[in-house]
């Protein structure tokens, strides 16, 4: 395969995308051409929101060909183009043969969440000692347990098995991603989950996730929820958190537990005067600048 890599100013990179991918492109990526360097930019935008911006003030585009043949006429076609005036071509380069599976593959290792509870992709061995494991591998959705916040979130439940009562009780995954939190509590007993999103996405991965875990649950858009929960976790951000406080602490029953993640702990006061009205909110862990707030209703 051949590797054409531009530099684009920011108004550039959507005609310049789009025009690699009609010259067929077997795929286009962008990055910011200063990363690293003083100049980086951060560039993200909410979960299910577009980006604020197609590129950074500059970009390195690179797109992948299959033949030589493509990726120079590729270039050539472009350089021609009025919108092309203020790029610039870096390199048409080969790319190195390589077993890409394996390569992505060695990048995602078994994680532990406590000794004897283990997230662990397919491909791999369970470690000794892992009496309780999901088995996932990395998915368009969020959540394969290398984030802090889900490693929070999994820690709470294996530390909280059972609840009350020897049962858990209704559990809620509020944002549930890749659904790993259900599953999680799942794996621990909880036998009556329900797991939202309002990604499509995710919602599907969750259902697949947990069929590959041999788990039951219901997944769905967050209208699935109803009716009140003894555990609601939502690892989010803190600014739909704060917006979504009503709704997640009318779904916690009296006596239960709400599990917040997603939160930086610059955060922790705000999200505490969010929750007030109904509970009083209280960092339980921290990771990497994360936190893992917690509150029994
Ligand atoms: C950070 S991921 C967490 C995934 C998983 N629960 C975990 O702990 O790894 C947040 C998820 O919340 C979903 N989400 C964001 N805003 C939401 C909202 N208002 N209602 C429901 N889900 C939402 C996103 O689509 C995303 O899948």
């Amino acid at each position: 395969m051949f590797e054409l890599t531009l530099l684009c100013p920011e108004p550039r990179i959507e005609d310049v995308s789009d025009a690699l991918d009609a010259l067929d492109a077997l795929s286009v990526s962008v990055e910011d051409a200063d990363a690293q360097t003083e100049a980086e930019q951060a560039l993200f935008g909410e979960p299910g929101m577009p980006p604020p911006k197609e590129g950074w003030q500059r970009s390195r585009v690179v797109a992948l060909f299959p033949t030589e043949e493509a990726a120079t006429e590729a270039r050539n076609l472009l350089v021609l183009q009025d919108f092309f005036a203020d790029c610039a071509v870096v390199a048409l380069t080969r790319v190195p043969d390589e077993d890409w599976v394996r390569l992505t593959q060695s990048q995602f290792a078994p994680v532990e969440i406590t000794p004897s509870f283990w997230i662990v992709p397919t491909w791999h061995e369970l470690p000794a000692g892992a009496t309780r494991s999901i088995r996932l591998d990395p998915g368009l959705a969020f959540g394969t347990g290398t984030h802090p916040t889900t490693r929070m979130c999994l820690r709470w439940i294996a530390r909280h098995t059972p609840v009350a009562d020897g049962t858990w009780g209704r559990v809620l995954d509020y944002g549930c991603g890749s659904g790993i939190l259900a599953i999680g509590a799942a794996k621990h007993g909880a036998t009556q989950i329900d797991a939202v999103d309002i990604d499509p996405a995710a919602v599907e991965s969750a259902a697949r996730n947990a069929d590959a875990n041999g788990v039951q649950m219901r997944t769905g858009l967050p209208d699935l929820a109803q009716g009140e929960y003894a555990v609601v976790l939502a690892n989010i951000l803190a600014t739909p958190l704060k917006v979504l406080a009503p709704l997640l602490c009318a779904h916690v029953h009296a006596g239960g537990h709400l599990v917040l993640a997603g939160i930086l702990e610059r955060q922790a006061e705000e999200l505490q005067q969010a929750y007030a009205p109904w509970v009083s909110l209280q960092v339980h862990d921290s990771e990497d600048g994360w936190i893992l707030m917690t509150a029994q209703r």
